[in-house]
């Protein structure tokens, strides 16, 4: 590992060779400035992972330094120990005030020292992962492929949208990218330094969603052995994102709906109100006019999730951006599987954008996945992508016209299941309800798995 870089800025030739040598013999590399205006310098020329600066110096003082370098894009982050006298205690406070990470009274404690470089060292490593993990993020996130007139202008809506604290209804059949939709508009949003919390109203019992919503005081239960907070609370300030919200169980809407009038709730067990600020987006595949007339989904409910609402088309009313998707998904699946070279032949691309789509963009993810996996040369030739419905009547274990040979036991079995809930939801016009019995599965667990696929190629 490289030596991290320490600066020294002090115009007390003991003190900086005192320092020199403790950073030496504790592995780090040090520079050295025995003025504000070098120390500077050498902030902006060599970008020491750390600084340890007096505040009393000569041509440019130590606060000076730290207001200079809060200027500087360059060198803001860098982290900066102040050292200081023990008389003058509220200088250093002072510093801190404009960015320093901590200070240190003279005489200065060796141990003490290292302890409070190495804190700091780790703190800005930490700054730096989150910062990395973030941005990753809203990259995968930040990509919203079409150029269909339709998917532009709910795009260019939505932003809109996202700037209000409104509450937003994403409507449309399963895959039809509601979900991705729904962290854009964080994205976009005010609250996007907030956390987005995921609660999927399908895939738990009653209780265990009411649970996770609201969390627990400590004794609500007789595993309850310590509080826990819910979603709701831990995603104060930012947005929470209610998925596949028509199937949520009708006490537990009632309940919502008390967040959504009023801010606030009870934990499970408890009776203190918490209020919270947060911004909803919810999303289903239902009919939720249809829900409401049913009785099977609150009409006060619908109304405040209801605020502002976007349909979704499915993939087939907008094919002009079947082949754009389709070469989004294979770049990420070519770049994953460490196939640079795929391609698709001009007879896949033919037979991607007649294809009917019933599982929309999750299913085109997935074909492309399973093609770049499948195809032995480097262009995708149509039978790779598993349309036509012909193909179908093959698909039997053994046969020698599947490609599955080339594959691990754990990787022919997900490509076929894969293939066989597709053909399902096919068969169903992606009715998930249907393509279940049809498999004869419940359909919260087809949804798991559902759930599951869409998973997998984003971790
Ligand atoms: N316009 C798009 N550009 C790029 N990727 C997309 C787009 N729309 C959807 N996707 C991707 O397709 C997959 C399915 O989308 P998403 O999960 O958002 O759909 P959904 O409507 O929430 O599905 P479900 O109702 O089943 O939960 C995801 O991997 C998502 O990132």
């Amino acid at each position: 590992m490289t030596k991290a870089k320490v600066l020294i800025v002090d115009d007390d030739q003991d003190i900086v060779t005192m320092l020199q040598d403790r950073l030496d013999a504790g592995g780090y590399k040090t520079l050295t400035a025995s003025d504000g205006q070098r120390g500077l310098e050498l902030i902006e020329q060599e970008s020491p992972n750390l600084v340890l600066l007096d505040l009393y110096l000569p041509r440019l003082k130590g606060m000076d330094v730290l207001k200079r370098m809060a200027q500087n894009k360059q060198c803001e982050d860098i982290p900066v120990i102040v050292m200081t006298a023990a008389g003058t205690i509220p200088d250093a406070v002072e510093a801190m005030r404009h960015g320093a990470y901590d200070f240190l009274t003279k005489p200065l404690e060796k141990d003490h020292l290292l302890i409070v470089i190495q804190k700091a060292l780790e703190r800005d490593s930490l700054k730096r992962q989150v910062a990395a993990l973030k941005s990753d993020i809203q990259n995968r996130y930040a990509t919203i492929v079409g150029d269909s007139a339709k998917i532009r202008s709910i795009i260019e809506s939505a932003q809109r949208a996202a700037k209000s604290d409104a509450s937003i209804l994403l409507l449309g059949e399963s895959g039809t990218g509601k979900e991705l939709f729904a962290r854009s508009i964080h994205q976009w949003s005010p609250r996007q330094s907030m956390p987005m919390v995921v609660i999927n109203c399908v895939a738990l019992t009653e209780t265990l969603l009411e649970n996770e919503l609201f969390g627990h005081e400590r004794g609500a239960f007789t595993s309850a052995d310590r509080l826990q907070k819910g979603k709701l609370e831990m995603a104060d300030g930012g947005t929470v994102f209610l998925d596949e919200i028509g199937d949520m169980p009708l006490p537990l809407q009632a309940k919502l709906l008390r967040v959504l009038q009023d801010k606030e709730f009870q934990r499970v067990g408890g009776t203190r109100s918490i209020s919270v600020n947060i911004r909803f987006v919810a999303a289903t595949n239902k009919d939720l006019r249809q829900a409401v007339k049913a009785g099977q989904f609150r009409e006060d409910l619908f109304f405040r999730l209801n605020v502002v609402s976007f349909t979704l088309p499915p993939l087939r009313e907008r094919s002009e951006d079947i082949v754009g998707l389709a070469e989004f998904f294979l770049k990420r699946h070519a770049y994953e599987a460490k196939r640079p070279g795929v391609m698709l032949s001009a007879a896949a691309r033919a037979a991607l954008t007649h294809y009917s789509w019933p599982g929309n963009i999750r299913e085109l993810d997935n074909v492309l996945s399973r093609a770049v996996v499948l195809s032995p040369g480097d262009v995708i030739e149509p039978e790779f992508l598993g349309l036509s419905s012909e193909d179908a009547g093959s698909m039997r274990a053994g046969d020698p016209a599947l490609p599955y040979l080339n594959l691990t036991y754990h990787e022919s079995m997900e490509a076929h299941s894969a293939y066989i809930i597709d053909r399902a939801l096919e068969k169903a016009a992606g009715n998930q309800t249907k393509a279940a019995e049809f498999l004869d599965l419940q359909r919260t667990y087809l949804a798991r798995l559902i759930k599951q696929r869409k998973a997998t190629p984003d971790e």
